[in-house]
């Protein structure tokens, strides 16, 4: 049983629904566990997923998945990273970022590479 972090920004959260929306089968078809920060999970259930909710980003949720990782129980994180909006929670943003590469986790902050790391668990 793999996990899967999935982690979006809110300019973001249109995309990865529809990101979840295009990889169903894949998504399903695997043996996958998927967390997610708070809201970003509640959009995740309601695309049809089973999801295991943290807190919200700004309140601690990209924290707690950088400690999973740092735990070795995160096999992969795509994260859709809204550049061009300002974060309160910058520092936890990039823990989590620093904390895949010091685990060697793969991590995607954008959709074509999301899309290119999921086809790698077919
Ligand atoms: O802020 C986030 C990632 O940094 C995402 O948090 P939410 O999923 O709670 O919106």
């Amino acid at each position: 049983m793999k996990t899967i972090a999935i982690i979006a920004h809110d300019g973001k959260k249109p995309e990865m629904v529809q990101f979840l929306n295009e990889n169903r089968d894949i998504l399903h078809s695997k043996q996958l566990k998927i967390i997610a920060t708070g809201t970003t999970g509640s959009k995740t259930e309601a695309a049809g997923y089973e999801v295991e909710k943290l807190l919200s980003g700004p309140l601690g949720g990209d924290a707690q998945i950088a400690a999973r990782i740092a735990e070795k129980k995160v096999d992969m994180v795509i994260f859709f990273r809204d550049p061009l909006d300002k974060h309160p929670h910058e520092p936890d943003i990039f823990m989590l970022m620093r904390l895949c590469d010091v685990h060697n986790v793969p991590l995607a902050t954008n959709p074509a590479t999301a899309r290119l790391l999921i086809r790698g668990l077919e």
